[in-house]
Order: structure tokens, then sequence, then C-alpha cells
């Protein structure tokens, strides 16, 4: 299988200050990628590295097998064949919107042109709208559009730097996911940059969790959320809370909820304290348990509820439980545990290594 994008330990800095370290990781043909991480993190300064606009400090960068970047030499982006996709768009306001998606394929002859431009106004959903001008169109419609433009070529790989956070919270997901099966139609490689789990979730294969400047794990979305490699991962995707336990055995751990069972580190002895990850969906409302859980907040969605619940220790867990389990505030609600996935982390007073979680 074709690499199409290989990052081999890549390392971007400014000045003398180096904000990106060591990234490695590889797309393969038709994959859709994401940088995912907080604000700071080296998201765009990466998707810049890899577009060409960025020089890189260490490492190398591969399109398509081809090295495009190395310490002191580097391809210019327009040599790349690599298409963007910003956060506003971008569109030139005086073309139609049939010559702004035509606007990367202009050296090509008319009629393949109008062909290419009519095929991707179908894919995006705007076939006979090639007339119109961009500022009649939603903000939907315009990266619709912009990101037909940058498919228009048929680049190596399309980058997008958070094409969708302009748009309306509700509006995003869907977006991403329309975006992701245009991309998907057209077998295109394609890496996202944003900050937006569930945007991230919708629209790509692989995440790569960043911090500080630091790739944490390069994953698939259900492993980030199941099996996170870090702590950082651990709280940054997803909700959840931290239960103590204490290590019995190379399978179970006891906690206040019971007995956990998942596979534990071999290191792991038994007494050993650990930190367990309880995600919302891990703990039930069970009329036959004898374990409970004092009701402090409830948050009504629909189809379940989200309920933080105070344990007889103080500690805090959230429980997601379908909506006819209607407890009151203050209630006491019994509990039963719905592991599916052990994941657990050396305590934190002993640093923030990640001891190899179990599942
Ligand atoms: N042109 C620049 N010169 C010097 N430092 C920069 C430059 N651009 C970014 N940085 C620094 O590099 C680090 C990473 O920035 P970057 O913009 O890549 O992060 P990001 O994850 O994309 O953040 P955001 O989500 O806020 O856009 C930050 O500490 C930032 O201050």
């Amino acid at each position: 299988m074709i690499k199409h994008l290989e990052l081999d330990k890549v390392s971007v800095g400014y000045d003398s200050t180096v904000v990106v370290h060591d990234i490695s990781f590889a797309l393969n043909a038709g994959v859709i990628g994401c940088l995912l991480g907080p604000s700071g993190c080296g998201k765009t300064t990466l998707l810049r590295a890899i577009a060409g606009f960025e020089p890189i400090c260490g490492g190398r960068i591969l399109l398509e097998g081809h090295e495009v970047s190395r310490p002191g030499r580097h391809q210019p982006p327009e040599k790349r064949q690599v298409g963007m996709v910003f956060q506003d768009f971008a569109l030139f306001p005086h073309l139609s919107v049939a010559e702004n998606i035509a606007f990367g394929i202009r050296h090509q002859s008319a009629p393949r042109r109008r062909a290419r431009v009519q095929e991707l106004l179908k894919m995006i959903d705007m076939a006979g709208r090639g007339d119109v001008y961009p500022h009649t169109l939603s903000g939907g419609q315009q990266q619709r559009i912009a990101v037909a433009r940058a498919m228009a070529p048929r680049p190596r790989v399309l980058l997008l730097d958070e094409p969708f956070s302009n748009m309306d919270v509700e509006l995003r997901e869907g977006l991403a996911r329309e975006v992701r099966s245009i991309l998907k139609n057209e077998d295109i490689t394609a890496m996202l940059v944003t900050h937006d789990q569930n945007e991230a979730f919708a629209f790509a294969d692989r995440i790569a969790v960043l911090n500080d400047g630091r790739m944490l794990q390069w994953d698939t979305a259900y492993n980030l959320y199941h099996k996170p490699a870090a702590r950082f991962v651990a709280d940054f995707i997803g909700q959840g809370r931290i239960l103590p336990g204490t290590v019995l055995n190379d399978h179970e751990v006891e906690t206040e909820l019971g007995i956990i069972i998942g596979r534990v580190p071999g290191h792991c002895e038994r007494g050993t304290p650990v930190d367990v990850l309880v995600r919302p969906d891990d703990i039930l409302p069970d009329d036959n348990s004898t374990v409970y859980g004092e009701v402090l907040d409830k948050a009504f969605r629909g189809a379940s509820f989200l309920y933080t619940l105070r344990l007889a220790s103080g500690t805090q867990v959230i429980c997601l439980s379908p909506s006819h389990y209607n407890f009151a505030l203050g209630e006491r609600i019994p509990l039963k545990l719905a592991f599916t996935h052990l994941v657990i982390f050396e305590k934190r007073h002993s640093g923030e290594k990640t001891l190899k979680m179990g599942f």
C-alpha cells in the first residue's frame, strides 16, 4: 500500500525555538487523518510544514514516497501538489461558483475543465448553481465550494485548516460528515486540523492527539476514547472521572464501586494504588446493587440523562443512563459497573507517567 503522506520524526521551530517535536505517522491513499489538540499545541505549524510553508528542523516529510522536506532542504508549496482549505473559505468574490472551482485547473482545455467543474458541482450537491456568486450562499455551501476548488486539480493530499470553525456549532458536525463523504467519493487523502473532538470524530479515520508540540497517540476515534495511551488523552477526549483503585492481580482492580476486570500491566504488583478512568458509559443504575451514588447534578439529553454522582468516599463519577431512569437531585441511586475497557494510570503524585493501559 502506498503511503501518500509520511512524517518521519518531524520537528519544526521558529528561530531557535522548536515548537513541534519528533512527529511520525503515515496516511495511506484515501485515508483521512486529523491533528487534534488544544490551542498552541502546534497543529497549524505542522500542517504548514506539510504544505511547504514552513521548513523543518528535524526528520523528513514524504509525499507519495518522495521526500519533500528535510532540514536545510524543502520543495516549495507550489511544487507539492497539495490542496488547501482554510477557515475563511478564501473564495474569490468576483468569480462565480464555477469559476472559483475551475481556478486551479484554468490551464486545462475548456471541455476538460467544464466536465470537471460539473462533476464537482454534482458531488457537492450544487449542480446547476455554477453561475451564482459566493456572497449569495450560506457558509456551509461556501465551504463545500472551497473544498471542490481544492479538489479540482486532484491534489496528492488535501490539507484542511479548521475549515468548520466559522460555522454554528450545530452545523459543524453535519458539514464535517458531508465533506468527508465528498472526499471519500474521490478517494482523496486528507489531513484536518481542529481543536474540536466531535469534528475530528465525524471526519477522520485516524487522529493524532497533540499536546505541547508532541504527539501522544495516533489512533482511531474509538481507541482514543476507550484506550487512551496517556492521561492527557483520557482527559482531553470525551468525559470521564478518576476513581482510586488497588491492583488485586493481573486482571482485577478493586475500587469503591466493586472489582473491575481487565488487563492489568505486568509491572503492577498486587497492592499498587492506581487511578481508574471511569467514562459515563462505564456505570449504570441497577436496582439489585448495594453500591450507591448521590445525584449532585443531572442533564437531560432526550434519550438519556447525564448524572453527576457522589460516591460514599466523596469521589465523583458521571453516569449516562437511559432517560426512563429519572432520578431526583439528592436521591441515592444503586449503581453497577458496565466496564468494557479497563484504563488505569499511576497515581498523580508519582508524576504523569502512563501505565500501559489494560483492556
Ligand atoms: N510565526 C511564528 N513565530 C513564532 N512562533 C510561532 C509562530 N507561529 C506559531 N508560533 C508558536 O508556535 C506554537 C504552536 O503554534 P500553532 O499555531 O502551530 O498552534 P495551534 O495548535 O495551531 O494553535 P491554534 O489552535 O490556536 O491555532 C505556539 O507556541 C505559537 O505561539
